[in-house]
Parts: C-alpha cells; structure tokens; sequence
C-alpha cells in the first residue's frame, strides 16, 4: 500500500475549514476567533468558509457549541455550491447524512424554498436532525429515512402539495412519528387511510418513545415482507408543509409521470453518493489506525466494487426522475476512483439523453483540476488542501440531448 503512506505524507498538515453560520457580522467572528484562540482566515474561493490551524479544536469550542459555526471540509462545500442554489428552490438530498451538506444547503435557502433529505442509515440521519436542530437550520427541512434509490415524494411546494389536501378543520394532531407509524399500518403491513393531520415536531423521542419504536418494529418487518420498505418521516421543520397535512397525503405516492415532475419536480438535486470514501482524509486517518487490510479486503474486490457503482448509478438515475426539466443534480463522491466517478456519469448520460454535463460556475478559481469528462472537476488532496471529491454538475433539459 504504498500509494496511501506516500499520499499521507503530502496531506499531513492540510488545515481543516469550517463554515460559519451566514448571519455572522464582523463583531461575531471577531468573538469566535478569541474563543478559539487564532485569526480565521477566509478561503477566497468559497464565501463563508475559513480556514483553521489543524491543531484547534473546534468542537471543545464555545462557538461550536453554540452552533455559530460548523467543521466542513471545503471541497464538500464545493459540492453544495456546484449546485448553484438560488432562493426559492426545492432542493433534495439523495444521501444526507450524517448532515454537512445538508446544514449548508439549508443555509444557502435560508427562509425560502424547501428541502427535502433521505438517506439509508437510521443513526445516521438521527444524526442529521440533530445537527439541523443544533444549527437551528430545519424550519424548512422533511428528513426521510428512505431508500434513495426508489424515493418517489415530490416537493410540496407552496408549503403544500399541489394535489395533496391541506386539513383545515380540526382533527386529532400528531407529534410522534411512531404515532402516525402506528396508525400508517397495520401488523400485515397494509396502508391506513385514514384523517390524522401532523401537529407540530415536538423534539426526538424521550425513552418511552424509543422503548414503544421498538415495539413496532414487526410492523417494519411485516412491511419488508410485503415487498418493500416505506419512506419513515423522522423529521419535519414548522415550514416544511407537514404540519396540518393528512398523513396519508405526505406519503401519497406519485406515478412521476414527466408531466407530473415537470411541474412539480425538484429545482435541485444532491446525489453525494455512498463510496469507497479513499479520497477521505477523515477515513484515511480510520484506516491507519484499522489497518490497511481492512481497507483492502472492505473495497478492493470486484464484487463490492461492482454492487458500489450500482449503486451509484441507481442513486444518480433516480435523483434524476425528481428533477424538473431546468433543474440540475450535482454528482459527488468522496473517492478518487474513475470507476465510482467518471464511470458512473458516463453510463448515466448514456442512458439520460436528457442530461448534459455543464460548467460549474464561479469553479474557475477553485483549487481542483479537471476529471476526465468535461465539465467534471477533482479535488485531489496532494494540490487542494481539501479533502479529495469527485464533482459533476447536470443539467436536465426539456428536450432531448439527440433530438
Ligand atoms: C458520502 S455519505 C453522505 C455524506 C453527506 N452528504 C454529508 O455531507 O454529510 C453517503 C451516505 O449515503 C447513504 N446511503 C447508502 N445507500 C443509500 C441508499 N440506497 N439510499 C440513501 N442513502 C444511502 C449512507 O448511509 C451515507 O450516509
């Protein structure tokens, strides 16, 4: 393994970046640069990202602590910008946690738009609501614990589903999510119809919450064997639209018909998909202390290698079919392999003649070079002091590519 001790010889030192919260004036980084102790240092290529001495501890900090500001690597920043966010969107992200990504999105929206996050993992997700709460970032958030690579829920637009039906009368309010679990479905795993509306998130769940999630977890089992999991919502901000929805209306399932995602479909798309993470520096540093092997024997044979870019490639073409003609999904991964990057967009843009690769705007003065398909970009640790990513940007138009 010689490449990686060579290549941590030249990424020893890279200074870790952070991203402030936007609202943070001149006299707030002035306190947060005493807190820590040294003089932040703004990256001139990505606004509201400074760089720190690797040495500091952010998270002993009282700024971290107090949710004014946030450890992100800027190369993943990079990945959120690529998607050129403006007020307003419906955004998705395919694959959110543990959650950075997410938080910046949910900043660049600030009070506008919404955003819509899944991902696989239930701890990780947990992990993302916390951190939407912490950063007091989810008032315009849905978080679903869903697969990526089936999820079919729109954006309610508006605060509301174009066809879903917002409950005025009053009707009995739910603050638990395993409340309306229950209620979603019976032991055999067939769908409840029924009225119930969402009252407002009342925060996670106490102990006899959790004890009560674990009783129903043979409804779960039920619902696998009846051929698929559903979307669980466990999170929703008080601007996300949820609150005072029918239940079965959120989880209304849509045909995605084009016409149906042409109107209603998202404006932007995240797929920042599950990978080998070898262009890592947080995994790289795991891996020293695991050993090299575990890395070897965990990715570098054909089967797990094959299953990933499936995977990859599913979560791309599903994000995809979300997006309205206009719209754009950024593709990113953390490895550095052409397999799990150029590999993947080019079977998708094979199969997409809707789909062109564009130029990321404002990516001309970012450390990274170009990947091997237009338009795609490298972060490469050695040259970016970042962490190593893949980035792409697509485009979706109204016609197709070949007409
Ligand atoms: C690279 S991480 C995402 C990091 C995240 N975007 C962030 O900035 O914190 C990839 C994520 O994909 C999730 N994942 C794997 N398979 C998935 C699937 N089929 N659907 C949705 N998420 C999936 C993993 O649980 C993992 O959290």
């Amino acid at each position: 393994m010689g490449f990686f001790s060579s290549w941590r010889e030249q990424t020893r030192g890279v200074v870790q970046q952070s991203k402030l919260k936007p609202q943070a004036g001149v006299e707030e980084i002035e306190e947060i640069e005493k807190d820590l102790g040294v003089n932040l240092s703004a990256l001139s290529w990505l606004p509201g990202f400074y760089s720190i001495p690797p040495e500091v501890q952010i998270a002993g900090s009282k700024s971290y602590q107090e949710g004014k500001i946030y450890g992100m690597d800027a190369a993943s920043g990079a990945a959120v910008a690529a998607l050129e966010i403006s007020p307003g969107d419906h955004v998705l992200d395919l694959c959110a946690a543990p959650g950075a990504k997410l938080c910046m999105l949910a900043d660049l929206l600030k009070d506008s738009g919404s955003l819509t996050a899944t991902d696989i993992s239930a701890h990780r997700l947990a992990a993302s609501r916390t951190m939407l709460i912490k950063y007091d970032l989810g008032n315009r958030c849905r978080l679903f614990l869903a697969d990526g690579t089936t999820f079919s829920l729109l954006p309610l637009r508006g605060g509301v589903d174009g066809n879903a039906t917002k409950v005025e009368e009053e009707k009995p309010a739910l603050d638990n999510p395993d409340e309306i679990t229950k209620r979603r479905y019976d032991p055999t795993g067939t769908l409840y119809v029924d009225s119930t509306v969402y009252g407002e998130w009342k925060g996670t769940k106490t102990a006899k919450e959790k004890k009560a999630a674990k009783r129903l977890k043979y409804m779960e089992d039920a619902l696998d064997r009846v051929g698929g999991r559903e979307s669980e919502l466990i999170f929703y901000g008080k601007a996300s639209g949820i609150v005072g929805m029918k239940v079965a209306d959120v989880f209304r399932s849509h045909s995605l018909l084009e016409d149906e995602v042409s109107h209603n479909g998202y404006d932007k798309v995240l797929v920042d998909a599950e990978c080998t993470h070898d262009g890592s520096l947080k995994h790289i540093s795991k891996y020293e202390q695991w050993g090299w092997d575990t890395f070897e024997r965990r990715f570098f044979n054909a089967g797990r290698m094959s299953s990933i870019t499936s995977l990859q490639l599913q979560l791309l073409r599903n994000g995809f079919s979300l997006l309205r003609p206009g719209g754009k999904i950024v593709y990113s991964t953390c490895s550095l392999t052409k397999a799990q990057n150029e590999d993947v967009v080019q079977k998708f843009l094979d199969l997409e003649p809707s789909a062109e690769l564009r130029v990321i705007k404002g990516s001309e003065n970012w450390p990274c070079k170009n990947g091997g398909l237009p338009h795609t970009l490298r972060f490469n640790p050695s040259s970016s002091k970042t962490s190593g990513l893949f980035i792409a940007q697509i485009h979706k138009h109204d016609r197709l590519r070949f007409e």
